[in-house]
């Protein structure tokens, strides 16, 4: 059973009093509720333990601190938290109280939620009983003597029970509340209740103050599409969702201008993935056009198929972390994205439990492939191949690993990997599983084997490309050096199995790292980096089996960091912050879980150092590691060593065993030498950059002995100081971001919908820490902004003029004035204001409405402008337009004229030439008639009559007409 660790103390330094609707609200211990009795005639008794501890979680005397030591092997180390350590107390109690419920001690019930039951008895009103098998059930007080009430459930029953095991329940007009923050009694069984209400209608999603609670409802539910985005896009829908977060982080990205993060968390199969999906969709739709978001969303079912197997908790349940960033131009629009992976689960590969399933992918290609790749790369059905076969389970109920096979390669399409890379990759997919059907035989007396040539290890040559003479050295021998000589070493059948199993491991972990990057190469093509960026994290959530190994190890040290991170945002930095800038606040305590951290990072007897320094002796064993820890260790309050081999650790989550069989072959991750070798022989280019990346890695420093004698491996930094690595970079990326929380609870093992087991969901809000956020966010002030900041950004609304000389803190102050924002919901700190919950909203809200209406007015004084400004334009281009027609007509004018006239005197030169030819003519022939007339005359008045009778004048007459007719 796991079980809380140390907790803070509360501790108050309380100038100002709680906010008037503010109780803490208690829980009775266990064994309050397992001494519930039904007695006869419908009446029960219930007997609660003598001692009291309800006054303890009220208001107490604090320090100023908040913190704890800070590891100065720290991600934050550079902001290192000045701040005492409380020492704990209470830790006895913890493990001693038995409880009705996974995850948690009484002690801390009470602490966190010690409600005034009295009140509530003395009123009458509706109360939270515990039944024994930890459920809470709402009834009604019937009467009260002494410390005893009647109540009566909803079936009618009366039950007695202890009047202070009693915890109040909200008025029915508080039921389903949107915020658990408006809840007027803050207690688990009000919260388990609201939640439910709300999982009851398909309200999956809630808040509790800044974090954002999401109930997986195993089941379609109608919150999403584009009639959803749109309507959280124009805020005309404001219950909580993932949409509603995502689009905060674009909103404060863009306006502060500050890179925001996601980030989600929660146990295996509480829908972390599917609910970073839907943050990138609304990302996608809000900021996409170029297209870029389209691939992005494309990575997501190509990361499933390799990087997602099913579980017994999930059946699409992510084996590796992912960090999806996506980059932004200034005008808000997606510019690319990046996206970095941690710690693939390698060991499924080769080995899973009856019941789950290897990665996707492989099933996927043995149901899809078309007969003609299955041919090109030997590929049979999936039942057909050892490393499938082991854990009995081929299909997934309602899935379609056929269809889910071409999803998968149009997908590989859309991000840029051509069809012969694909066929490189099914080719390695293939020649993993053939790996797992090679088999050997023992080849002399002392049980050194050899691989047998068979298909197996005839298809795994054929697909990688190379010998089969070669790939069989490989997996039977090792080279040692020895000085300056190589010696080389049969191998037994257990170590062949090993080297085996290694190399279809590495083939497929740097298949896995090589898609990522074809992917981030795709998704980075051409894009330019702008700086602003929005990083959704969906890492693996806390895992303890009944047998934790070392992926458990790393999965919960990753969630120790993050709950770390949740911590310093929620609780540490806003306390400190309140310190620092001298305002009256109230403390709350929280879990701090810095000393667990510690007992995993401390240098050098931390449980990685200690991992580190065995993996690196030649005769380190897991027995030898699990001893060291109880030697060095067993002082730490947050370690105990148990029987065997196995050692336990206090998580913030709960305590959880770990069988350390198989840690230090896991962490030291050694693929020999000879193996790499024979990839980066291999005619097949995949190989070789797997090998070639494997080399790489192995340059970097890792001494020890093991790697000083000659082993002739692979001398790479160790698994879990690469992952302690990767995480101190990611908590670095995070620190530099606004984290924006979404907390995913799992409301049943069994994968149902409408399912809701509470005690589950009441374990998993504790390990989390909701409920404390709740409380801090409540009593404390989560918003806040320097003095600078706020009179930069609401000034401009004062009514009255304040003069530019008036300092930041004034011209705040005639805000807060004017706005009458009543003086208990803000306080005035030395450099920042800060503010409760949904202060700053009324004036966002104003400034908003205001720069609405200049805008508008300043859009209407522009139009209006361009409008004038257009009209005189207009009037000139007429001018101009007519001077320039004008001295192009003038122009026109005057050639014109010329021709005419030219014309004319043409005219006139023809017309004098016709005119006087004509005269000529008649003149002629007007001379021939007067001479022939005066001729006539002369010849008749000469006497000549004879010459006129015998006709002779006919001639003369003719010639005369014809030229008059001339
Ligand atoms: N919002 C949702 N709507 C509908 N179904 C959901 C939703 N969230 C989760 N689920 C269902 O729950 C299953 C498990 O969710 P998911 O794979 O996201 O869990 P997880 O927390 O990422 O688990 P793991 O840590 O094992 O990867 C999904 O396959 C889906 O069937």
């Amino acid at each position: 059973m796991l079980q809380k660790k140390s907790q803070v103390l509360p501790s108050f330094q309380s100038i100002k009093s709680m906010p008037v609707d503010f109780r803490f609200a208690g829980s009775p211990t266990s064994e309050q509720s397992e001494n519930v009795n039904l007695v006869n005639s419908n009446t029960a008794c219930m007997s609660v333990p003598e001692k009291n501890d309800l006054e303890n979680g009220l208001v107490e005397g604090a320090e100023d601190s908040v913190g704890s030591d800070v590891n100065e092997d720290s991600p934050y180390s550079r902001a290192a938290i000045l701040v005492e350590q409380i020492p704990s107390v209470g830790d006895e109690d913890l493990d001693t109280v038995p409880t009705p419920l996974p995850l948690v001690s009484s002690f801390h019930r009470e602490r966190r939620w010690a409600d005034t039951s009295s009140y509530a008895a003395k009123k009458k009103l509706q109360s939270w009983f515990q039944l024994p098998n930890g459920n809470w059930e709402l009834g009604k007080i019937l009467s009260t003597s002494g410390t005893e009430s009647v109540i009566s459930p909803p079936d009618g029953k009366v039950l007695k029970v202890k009047t202070e095991s009693l915890v109040p329940a909200n008025p029915d007009i508080l039921d389903g509340v949107d915020d658990l923050m408006q809840l007027s009694y803050l207690n688990e069984p009000s919260v388990l209740y609201n939640l439910q209400y709300r999982y009851n209608r398909d309200m999956i999603y809630t808040k509790a103050g800044p974090v954002l609670v999401a109930i997986n409802p195993f089941k379609e539910v109608p919150l999403y599409g584009n009639n959803y985005i749109e309507a959280y896009k124009n805020k005309s829908m404001e219950s909580p969702h993932v949409y509603a977060i995502t689009d905060t982080a674009i909103r404060e990205m863009i306006r502060d201008e500050v890179n925001q993060s996601i980030i989600i968390s929660g146990e295996s199969g509480a829908g972390k993935t599917e609910t970073a999906k839907i943050a990138m969709q609304y990302l996608a739709t809000l900021g996409g056009g170029s297209g870029i978001e389209y691939e992005i969303l494309k990575t997501n079912p190509i990361l499933e198929a390799f990087g997602n197997a099913k579980t017994l908790r999930n059946d699409n349940s992510s084996r590796f972390g992912k960090l999806i960033e996506i980059h932004f131009s200034e005008t808000g629009k997606i510019s690319g994205a990046k996206i970095q992976t941690f710690l693939l689960e390698k060991s499924r590969v080769v080995q899973c439990m009856e019941g789950e399933r290897s990665y996707h992918i492989f099933y996927q290609l043995c149901a899809g492939a078309s007969p003609k790749l299955r041919e090109k790369i030997s590929l049979k059905i999936a039942s057909e191949y050892k490393y499938l076969r082991q854990s009995n389970c081929y299909t997934i109920t309602g899935v379609d690993d056929a269809e889910r096979f071409r999803v998968v390669t149009e997908a590989l399409d859309i991000v840029h990997v051509s069809k012969e890379d694909q066929e490189s990759v099914f080719a390695m997919l293939a020649a993993v599983l053939w790996l797992g059907n090679v088999s050997f035989s023992i080849v002399d007396n002392e049980n050194h084997v050899e691989p047998l040539a068979d298909e197996g290890l005839i298809t795994v040559a054929k697909l990688i490309g190379c010998n089969v003479g070669e790939l069989k050295l490989a997996l039977s021998t090792r080279k040692m050096r020895v000085g300056n000589d190589t010696i080389v070493q049969k191998l037994s059948l257990s170590q062949a199995i090993d080297t085996r199993d290694a190399l279809a491991k590495s083939i497929y972990s740097c298949l896995f790292d090589w898609l990522v990057e074809q992917v981030n190469k795709s998704l980075a093509v051409g894009k330019r980096i702008t700086g602003r960026s929005i990083s959704i994290l969906d890492i693996y959530g806390f895992e303890s089996f009944e047998r934790n190994s070392f992926e458990q190890f790393c999965i919960n040290y990753a969630n120790e960091r993050l709950q770390q991170h949740f911590n310093r945002h929620l609780f540490k930095l806003e306390q400190e912050e309140y310190i620092q800038d001298g305002i009256d606040w109230t403390k709350v305590d929280f879990e701090d879980n810095q000393d667990c951290l510690n007992l995993f990072e401390k240098k050098p007897l931390g449980l990685l150092s200690l991992l580190d320094e065995e993996s690196t002796f030649p005769n380190g064993t897991d027995l030898t590691f699990a001893n060291k820890l109880k030697q060095h260790l067993n002082s730490n309050s947050c370690f105990r060593g148990e029987r065997d081999k196995a050692f336990s650790v206090s998580h913030y989550a709960g305590e959880v065993t770990y069988d350390t069989t198989g840690f230090l072959e896991k962490n030291r991750d050694l693929l020999h030498l000879d193996s790499i070798q024979l990839l980066s022989s291999c005619s097949c280019h995949l190989p070789q950059i797997f090998a070639s990346n494997m080399l790489t890695q192995s340059e970097k420093p890792a001494v020890g002995p093991l790697y000083k004698a000659g082993g002739a491996d692979s001398q790479k930094l160790s698994v879990a100081t690469k992952f302690k690595g990767q995480l101190f970079q990611l908590m670095q990326r995070l620190e530099n971001t606004t984290p924006h929380f979404i907390r995913c609870i799992k409301p049943n093992n069994s994968q149902s919908p409408g399912l809701y087991e509470q005690g589950l969901v009441l374990q998993q809000l504790r390990c989390c820490g909701v409920l404390e956020v709740v409380r801090i966010s409540r009593s404390g002030f989560p918003t806040r902004m320097s003095h600078h900041k706020f009179a930069r950004r609401y000034g401009f609304l004062l009514l009255e003029s304040v003069s530019s000389s008036q300092d930041p803190l004034s011209v705040s102050v005639a805000i807060l004035h004017q706005f009458d924002i009543s003086p208990e919901m803000y306080q005035v700190g030395y450099t920042k204001l800060f503010f409760r919950t949904g202060q700053i909203g009324v004036l966002e809200d104003t400034r908003n409405h205001t720069l609405h209406g200049i805008l508008r007015v300043q859009s209407c004084f522009r139009g209006h402008r361009a409008r004038a400004y257009l009209r005189e334009l207009k009037r000139g281009i007429c001018v101009l337009q007519s001077f320039v027609r004008g001295e192009k007509i003038r122009k026109e004018y005057a050639v014109l004229q010329q021709r005419y006239r030219a014309a004319v005197v043409i005219q006139r030169h023809i017309k004098s030439t016709i005119c006087g030819k004509k005269y000529k003519n008649m003149h002629q022939a007007s001379i021939i008639l007067q001479s022939v007339i005066r001729g006539w005359l002369v010849r008749r008045f000469s006497g000549d009559v004879g010459l006129l009778k015998s006709g002779a004048t006919k001639v003369p007459i003719q010639t005369f007409l014809v030229l008059l007719c001339n």
